[in-house]
């Protein structure tokens, strides 16, 4: 399990990470979400342990990760530029990671150039932008991580090859029971993958939850009336309302079957009860800490 207790770091002067605590389960696949400069990046180095936290606790299965060779043999980081030796061909970064890691694996090695497709070779600096980024996948699974720390992972990487590294990544959670952490943009791809998300903003932790538990506490309703019943409006919670005509927009927070019965009894001519998608669940919170924007229903 990786647990951080109260971790703060900062730049200089500037405060980054404001006392985040969080405890990520083994073999589960944790989204890190966030504004731009919210800190994620931040946080992820120092989950890494390539950044030393100004204070808290942060520690991967009760071991500190700063300075700890040991641990850091099983805990990888793909940055979201990766890191290569520029006259290096892939074949010598992999003799590198074979020396470096006592876990590498060769085998997979192989098996995986036959699933990329790209040339042993060939100088990493002369692969494209995405080609660099599926070496820079090839390598590190081979290290046979136990946990895996992305950043922006899948930019650049067209739609069948970042299918297939997903279904990479998916199989060493199944199979392994890998620890992946993810920081992301795109919250369609982080809504597939994810089991968990955190939102950061400002460098503090807003938002923590199991994505399942997350959508089935909030609905989006979109309903209308003969004659609007204001005693329904006042036993829901609802957390947002706009008006289109005649039809409401609300979100409501709330069971689904609860909320379901409560409206039903008021003979609404027009009524739909919808999931958010993590797009809008990430938006409403946004907004609940003043990052909004206007009219998040659609
Ligand atoms: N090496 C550094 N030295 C000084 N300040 C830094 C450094 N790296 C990041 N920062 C500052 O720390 C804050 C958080 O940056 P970070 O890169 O962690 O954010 P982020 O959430 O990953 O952003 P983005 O989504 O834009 O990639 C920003 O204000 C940034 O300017």
């Amino acid at each position: 399990m990786i647990k951080l207790t109260d971790v703060s770091k900062k730049y200089e002067k500037e405060m980054v990470l404001k006392k985040v605590s969080l405890e990520i389960k083994k073999g589960s696949i944790f989204g890190l979400l966030g504004s731009n400069g919210a800190g994620k990046t931040t946080l992820l180095k120092t989950m890494a342990g390539i950044y030393k936290q100004e204070s808290g606790d942060l520690t991967i299965d009760k071991q500190t990760v700063f300075e700890n060779p040991t641990l850091k043999q099983n805990v990888l980081f793909i940055p979201d530029l990766p890191f290569f030796f520029s006259q290096y061909t892939v074949k010598q970064m992999a003799e590198f990671y074979a020396d470096m890691y006592k876990d590498w694996n060769q085998e997979r090695f192989d098996n995986l150039q036959k699933v990329l497709d790209l040339e042993v070779n060939k100088k990493v600096a002369r692969f494209s932008k995405g080609m660099q980024r599926q070496v820079a996948f090839w390598l590190t699974l081979c290290t046979m991580p136990e946990v895996l720390i992305l950043d922006e992972p899948f930019d650049g990487l067209d739609a069948v090859i970042r299918q297939k590294i997903i279904n990479l990544i998916i199989q060493d959670v199944a199979d392994r029971n890998m620890t992946v952490i993810i920081s992301s943009h795109n919250l369609r791809e982080i809504e597939d993958i994810c089991d968990h998300i955190g939102i950061l903003h400002k460098g503090s932790l807003i938002l923590e939850k199991d994505i399942d538990d997350l959508k089935s506490d909030v609905h989006k309703v979109q309903i209308a009336f003969k004659d609007v019943p204001t005693s329904l409006f006042e036993s829901l919670d609802i957390v947002h309302q706009e008006k289109r005509g005649s039809v409401h927009l609300l979100i409501i927070r709330g069971n689904k079957e609860e909320i379901d019965q409560l409206i039903k009894q008021t003979n609404p001519i027009v009524y739909d009860l919808l999931p958010l998608t993590l797009e809008e669940i990430f938006v409403y919170e946004m907004g609940g800490v003043g990052y909004a924007i206007e009219n998040i229903l659609v």
